[in-house]
């Protein structure tokens, strides 16, 4: 019997639709540790995310992380929660509305956009059978991640070709790989310090915190770690910081292997001890806030701060809503759609003109 999954029939009064699908990391659907667990559960059997054999990770999650982490991490999730839902979560939804009305200004109706989690709801199976079932025939998927690494942009792709795989009417497949030096992207991260600046003063130090991954994914290959620091210069120049002026640290090590170095933890206890005065944090690899930057950095990464001597600790939102990385991610997107847009300029007035040219041509000889 064939895998492949039953197609409505096809439809010659639809027109062809785009797609674009942005996909992040994915969140509990509540603050409990019974909403936790699945998701925990999800997200560390990836392996992607975990590189230990399977057996022995298998008994390591469910005897010493799942019936413990769920009911911990809760309580630093109700400290973070919004009234419509999680951080990540509200923030995903929102960006990916936002894109969608602003490419519809633009005259591109035929783009659909919606967002999807690669661990927990919305699925990326639902969101991909949605967009098909809606005409698209063409898809777009845009990992939030700006800096790729195995454990996020490529596990993303590994679901997407999952579902890929079985289809019977496949859409054509565009994703995006990284986008850690995009200027959009980098002006939007400076415009929110300077917006910060600009509003509640300037610090004497920037620190820029990154999500960590293990050690092991760089001496095997994965760039992440240039792709931080590389975005991390670039912040740096837009904002005309000198070398003493900012620091790139790693946070939110899980498990007792190495991670990336520095730790944001010593690294703000470094700052502490150093009367640094105020220190302004951003995390540029998050482009919506959520527990690990409203909860590890935003609270614990001030107590230790203020505890190691620190003055002043200031948290500067992620990009989130941000009017100019609601920009740049439009741009991104219309840049990565070159070519399958309606209105894209080149392709539509090259087939206009040989249509027109060939027309004119029977026409002359007629
Ligand atoms: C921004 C990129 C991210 C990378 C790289 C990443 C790697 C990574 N993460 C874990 C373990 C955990 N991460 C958790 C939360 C979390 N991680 C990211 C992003 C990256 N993770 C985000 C956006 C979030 C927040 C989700 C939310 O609901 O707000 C958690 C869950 C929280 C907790 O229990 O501490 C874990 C666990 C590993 C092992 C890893 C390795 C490559
Ligand atoms: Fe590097
Ligand atoms: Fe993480």
């Amino acid at each position: 019997m064939s895998s492949f999954l039953p197609e409505p029939p096809f439809r010659h009064d639809q027109s062809s639709r785009i797609g674009v699908l942005l996909v992040n990391l994915g969140t509990p659907a509540a603050p409990t540790s019974a909403a936790i667990r699945p998701y925990l559960r999800q997200f560390l059997s990836d392996p992607r995310v975990v590189e230990i054999p399977k057996a022995a990770w298998w008994i390591i999650l469910n005897t010493f992380i799942l019936p413990f982490r769920p009911k911990k991490t809760a309580v630093k999730y109700a400290s973070v929660w919004m009234s419509e839902g999680s951080p990540l979560k509200v923030w995903t939804e929102k960006q990916s509305k936002l894109v969608k009305g602003w490419l519809g200004e633009q005259g591109h109706k035929e783009v659909l956009v919606d967002y999807a989690m690669r661990y927990g709801q919305p699925s990326i199976a639902a969101q991909m059978d949605k967009l098909k079932a809606a005409g698209c025939e063409k898809l777009l998927i845009l990992p939030l991640y700006p800096q790729y690494s195995s454990s996020t942009s490529a596990t993303v792709v590994d679901e997407v070709s999952r579902v890929m795989a079985g289809y019977r009417n496949q859409p054509a497949l565009r994703t995006v790989r990284s986008f850690h030096d995009d200027e959009g992207y980098i002006k939007a991260l400076a415009g929110r310090v300077r917006e910060y600046w600009q509003t509640k003063g300037r610090g004497n130090h920037l620190l820029m915190s990154f999500h960590g991954v293990p050690r092991y994914t760089l001496d095997k290959g994965d760039p992440y770690h240039c792709y931080c620091r590389k975005t991390g210069r670039l912040l740096a120049e837009e904002l005309d910081l000198a070398e003493s002026e900012y620091t790139v640290a790693f946070q939110s090590r899980f498990g007792r292997a190495e991670w990336l170095q520095p730790y944001v933890t010593a690294t703000l206890k470094q700052l502490g001890k150093a009367n640094t005065g105020r220190l302004d944090v951003i995390c540029p690899g998050f482009v919506a806030d959520c527990l690990e930057t409203l909860e590890e950095i935003a609270i614990e990464g001030k107590q230790d701060y203020l505890q190691a001597g620190g003055k002043d600790y200031h948290f500067i939102p992620c990009l989130n809503d941000s009017p100019l990385w609601i920009d740049a991610l439009t741009a991104l997107t219309k840049k990565e759609l070159s070519g399958w847009l309606l209105t894209d300029n080149t392709a539509i007035d090259n087939t206009q003109l040989c249509t027109l040219s060939r027309a004119q041509a029977l026409g002359a000889q007629n």
